[in-house]
């Protein structure tokens, strides 16, 4: 009953934002009046730190991780996926995440030109108890929404991460999805309800949903209705916000679409959810094109494309973020990201990794600057 008569009052309150949602993006122009309206306001999610880095084969020791948070804080971005509260055993990667929260707080930012959340994956109560460790340690070094970056003082989000697929929500987690999300209801009512005598604010908890467009166990026919099932019960439970994965880079302009008018047609509203696109077949900008169409106003994106999930065989990196401001400021889009600096920032991670270049932008910017240098010698 309690379902149903929240799925009426979010469906009733999505109207203006669903007309929103219609206008066409292709209009955009660069005019600071139209700019200036947040339909033309865009937040990008910084997951390098985190998806882009889990899946490296040999450790990155956490001074380059905080680095790399430092360096991409610098650009503009707004929020950045730090870490990840997960089993050591089953993503080694993600071992020093205590380490980074516990740095982030105590080394507020001092030049990012924006408020500044930082946001850590956890998967049940023990990586919340982990985090949550951390956080009273410093109590006063954090809020739960983003402030001026005067304040020098960043936000911090959690995110849980449910599955669209059963065998999916297996591989990645170990249990099933009704499993899965009862103990995601239990993370985020304490995440959001901390216990009074409790030093930690509530937090702010991003809900993920990944091979919403593909699995890389069950393919391509993901159905959209079970993913609207599994949104609708995280928004219940609290979440402030969906983020839909296309883990596999499955999706297609088409089924972007048709999932999306079902999430409304369910009556999931724009504003609460997020694009997560990994770029493996190259569609992750077209598939940004229709979620923009659809309203959807943030979008994650990874420096450099690094990325990929450890138990999505396959799966290459995530949309570069190079490639996403790009793409987003020639529509008139804001997305207060400094590109020239984001490809400094691509360029220097890539080698300290050992990979070649992944963002199409950035290898233009780099190619643009060092004709430019060549014009100036001659
Ligand atoms: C959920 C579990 C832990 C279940 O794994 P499990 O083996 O069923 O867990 P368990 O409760 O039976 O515990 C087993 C051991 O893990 C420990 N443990 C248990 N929980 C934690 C924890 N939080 N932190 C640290 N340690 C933990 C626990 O203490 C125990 O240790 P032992 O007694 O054997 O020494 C495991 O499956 C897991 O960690 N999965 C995470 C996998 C992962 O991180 N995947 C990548 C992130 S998701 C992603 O990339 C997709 C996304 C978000 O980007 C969106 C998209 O692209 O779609």
């Amino acid at each position: 009953m309690a379902r149903y008569a929240l799925l009426s009052r979010r469906l009733l309150a999505s109207r203006p934002c669903m007309r929103a949602a219609t206008r066409s993006f292709a209009t955009a122009t660069s005019s600071t009046q139209q700019r200036a309206s947040s339909d033309y306001r865009i937040k990008l999610v910084e997951v390098g730190p985190r998806d882009g880095l889990q899946n490296e084969k040999t450790a990155i020791p956490v001074s380059v991780k905080l680095d790399l948070i430092d360096r991409l804080a610098k650009t503009g971005m707004t929020t950045i996926e730090a870490g990840a509260f997960v089993s050591p055993k089953w993503v080694p990667q993600m071992a020093g995440s205590s380490e980074i929260l516990e740095h982030l707080l105590q080394h507020p930012p001092t030049s990012a030109p924006n408020p500044l959340t930082y946001s850590f994956l956890v998967p049940n109560l023990k990586g919340l108890d982990s985090a949550v460790q951390v956080l009273t340690r410093y109590p006063d070094s954090f809020t739960a929404d983003p402030l001026p970056p005067t304040q020098s003082k960043p936000a911090i989000e959690l995110a849980v991460f449910a599955a669209a697929t059963e065998s999916f929500s297996r591989a990645n987690l170990n249990c099933d999805i009704a499993t899965s999300l009862s103990r995601f209801r239990e993370v985020i009512q304490a995440a959001k309800e901390p216990p009074k005598d409790s030093a930690s604010p509530p937090l702010r908890v991003r809900a993920y949903i990944s091979v919403v467009l593909g699995c890389p166990f069950e393919g391509y026919d993901v159905d959209p209705h079970s993913v609207a099932r599994i949104a609708t019960a995280l928004l219940e439970a609290g979440a402030d916000e969906i983020a839909l994965g296309d883990t596999t880079g499955m999706g297609t302009a088409p089924r972007t679409q048709e999932l999306l008018r079902c999430l409304a047609s369910a009556g999931v509203r724009a504003e609460d959810l997020a694009m997560h696109f990994h770029d493996t077949y190259g569609q992750a900008l077209v598939n940004t094109a229709v979620a923009l169409e659809h309203g959807i106003r943030t979008f994650d994106c990874s420096v450099a494309g690094l990325g990929g999930c450890p138990y999505s065989p396959g799966a290459t990196g995530n949309v570069a973020s190079e490639d996403m401001v790009y793409f987003m400021e020639t529509l008139g889009m804001d997305t207060g990201v400094d590109l020239d600096g984001l490809v400094d920032v691509g360029e220097w991670i890539s080698k300290e990794i050992g990979r070649g270049y992944g963002s199409v932008v950035g290898r233009a910017v780099l190619g643009a600057r060092k004709r430019k240098e060549g014009e100036g010698k001659s």
